[in-house]
């Protein structure tokens, strides 16, 4: 496909230990066309942030190469905004300065910033908080401030490394429902890491299944069930179950390379 938003061409990428050499990645490649919404999943230490961190141009590859809207990647760039599982706000700004800062840097009008500032708060259920300073919000609100925050960069691509990770179970769902209706309005591309087969299912358009050690692509599917997905349903759960025995095949492969490991100490 030539006009893939995203390219990731043959890429490796190696870690040189004290110890020994781990591969990361191993001839991972993947074409994603503009506005798809697409999952990286796999148990812990299959490579998935290291793909990621990759596409925003933090850690390149050790080879091969990653292209997004034709340019190659070779350094963080304002067409990719990164959501981290940290809510990584600046402490001593309020709700509404953190969102404003990435537009402050750019140089934009005062009055330019407040109106997309209050465009991007209201969207967010935030305008209340706009004064408050992160320490006062619960893990919820500071996540929904850091993804304001990126949203207001306006950037086509998110790149959101488990983003939901440490939010409890009813407020995951609420911000998953939040990403879903942002996402099917600003017609963003989105690649979003996390080891929960049923957050992948309830989110992507297509779920990248990943390997461990090396982490290479196991699986490549698209979800073609209708939003919003019923959890419930017989068709998740078959998907569900599917998922489920493909990662589980990574994580004994997890927890025997750590048996091994540990014998060898
Ligand atoms: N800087 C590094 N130096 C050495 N090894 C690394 C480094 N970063 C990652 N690794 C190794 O590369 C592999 C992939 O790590 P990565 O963090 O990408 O996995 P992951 O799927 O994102 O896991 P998690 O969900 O735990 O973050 C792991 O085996 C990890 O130990």
């Amino acid at each position: 496909m030539m006009n893939a938003h995203i390219v990731v061409s043959q890429v490796n990428k190696v870690f040189q230990t004290a110890e020994r050499e781990v591969v990361a990645l191993k001839d991972i490649n993947l074409e994603i066309p503009q506005g798809q919404f697409v999952c990286l999943l796999g148990p812990s230490g299959c490579g998935k942030s290291t793909l990621l961190n990759a596409v925003a141009g933090f850690a390149p590859p050790s080879s091969g190469s990653i292209t997004a809207d034709g340019k190659l990647v070779t350094a963080p760039g304002p067409e990719r905004g990164m959501v981290f599982q940290e809510y990584a706000l600046f402490p001593w700004m309020t709700v509404a300065d953190n969102v404003a800062f990435g537009l402050q840097i750019k140089g934009q009008r005062r009055e330019q910033i407040d109106t997309t500032v209050d465009k991007l708060l209201t969207m967010l259920s935030l305008q209340d908080f706009r004064n408050r300073y992160p320490k006062d919000l619960s893990g919820g609100m500071r996540q929904r401030v850091a993804i304001a925050r990126v949203l207001a960069l306006d950037s086509p691509i998110m790149l959101m490394d488990e983003p939901f990770g440490a939010l409890d179970a009813l407020t995951r769902r609420n911000l998953q429902d939040e990403l879903l209706r942002i996402w099917a309005e600003l017609k963003k591309t989105i690649i979003f890491v996390t080891h929960s087969i049923e957050e992948a299912i309830y989110l992507a358009d297509r779920i990248v299944v990943m390997t461990y050690r090396p982490g290479t692509v196991k699986r490549d599917l698209l979800v073609e069930l209708p939003r919003l997905r019923d959890p419930a349903a017989a068709e998740f759960n078959a998907l569900k179950r599917e998922l489920g025995q493909l990662v589980m095949e990574e994580q004994q492969r997890h927890h025997r390379d750590e048996l091994r490991l540990a014998a060898v100490d």
